[in-house]
């Protein structure tokens, strides 16, 4: 069974910010959304944690193996050297949707996200290290087949970005509506998404649902890990298996097998 531990990164009292004393500049507001999300990819990511940039006022990080500690040592950094601080909410369970849900109401329950006396909240509970194990989290890293052929050296720019938005839209959808996963664009023609204990026929699903609902066809590389690091790298590896072989669905064999 996995057990997924999510952190919901929610920047304190952004909006207000963003206009105080008067509407900032955008390209300002931009350098520092994509200054803090690449940050806080090295932070998280040094301890084996993947995060996504989602709205970028609000990420989702993926943290197993992060610990209450490690937590508190990036709020205290972002708050040293940004002119903003962030809260974070810890969830786990084996649904990471559910996860989600956990993380998100111990920052609803502390405040609104637009209440200035609401910072660096830090509450959930993390996984004791005695319960971790090493199939805890799953990670789905899809991509689509051919993009370069069929659309980037094909169609115009904006036109393959619509595509892979679709796709993407029908993915997240279906796998957060029927399994309980969360998708991330991550870049390119890639998503990744972090899973409960899908099977090899949900995943098949997932592909032929984009394809016959926006006509994108996917395939995937599934791994399974102690981290979201160890286990999107054996989602990588199967990925690199399905171009190999030229199948949709390659997944590295697990303990539930
Ligand atoms: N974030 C991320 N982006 C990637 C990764 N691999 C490729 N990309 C991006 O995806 C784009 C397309 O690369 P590919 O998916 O290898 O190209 P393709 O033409 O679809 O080829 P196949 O995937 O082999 O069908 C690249 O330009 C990158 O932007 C990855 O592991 N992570």
């Amino acid at each position: 069974m996995t057990t997924t531990q999510i952190t919901l990164v929610q920047i304190d009292n952004y909006g207000p910010w963003t206009v105080t004393p008067e509407p900032r500049r955008e390209v300002d507001l931009q350098t520092l959304q994509s200054r803090l999300y690449a940050d806080l990819c090295q932070q998280i990511g040094r301890e084996d944690g993947y995060v996504f940039f989602t709205r970028f006022d609000n990420m989702i990080a993926v943290t197993n193996g992060l610990d209450r500690a490690d937590h508190e040592l990036i709020q205290e950094s972002i708050d040293n050297r940004y002119p903003v601080s962030v809260s974070m909410g810890i969830g786990s369970d084996a649904s990471p949707r559910t996860a989600l849900v956990d993380a998100t109401e111990v920052l609803q329950t502390a405040g609104s996200a637009q209440d200035g006396a609401r910072t660096e909240i830090l509450g959930g509970e993390v996984l004791p290290e005695g319960e971790r194990t090493t199939e805890d989290v799953q990670i789905a890293h899809f991509d689509v087949i051919d993009v370069t052929g069929t659309y980037t050296d094909r169609v115009d720019a904006f036109e393959t970005f619509i595509a892979i938005e679709q796709g993407y839209a029908a993915l997240m959808r279906y796998l957060y509506e029927e399994h309980d996963s969360l998708s991330f664009f991550v870049g390119g023609d890639n998503v990744i998404a972090a899973c409960p204990g899908l099977s090899e026929p949900s995943y098949e699903d997932a592909i032929s649902h984009v394809s016959g609902e926006v006509d994108v066809d996917l395939q995937v590389g599934v791994g399974r890990g102690s981290s979201a690091h160890d286990a999107g790298m054996a989602a990588k590896h199967a990925l690199e298996e399905c171009r190999h072989n030229g199948t949709r669905v390659e997944r590295t064999a697990t303990a539930d097998d």
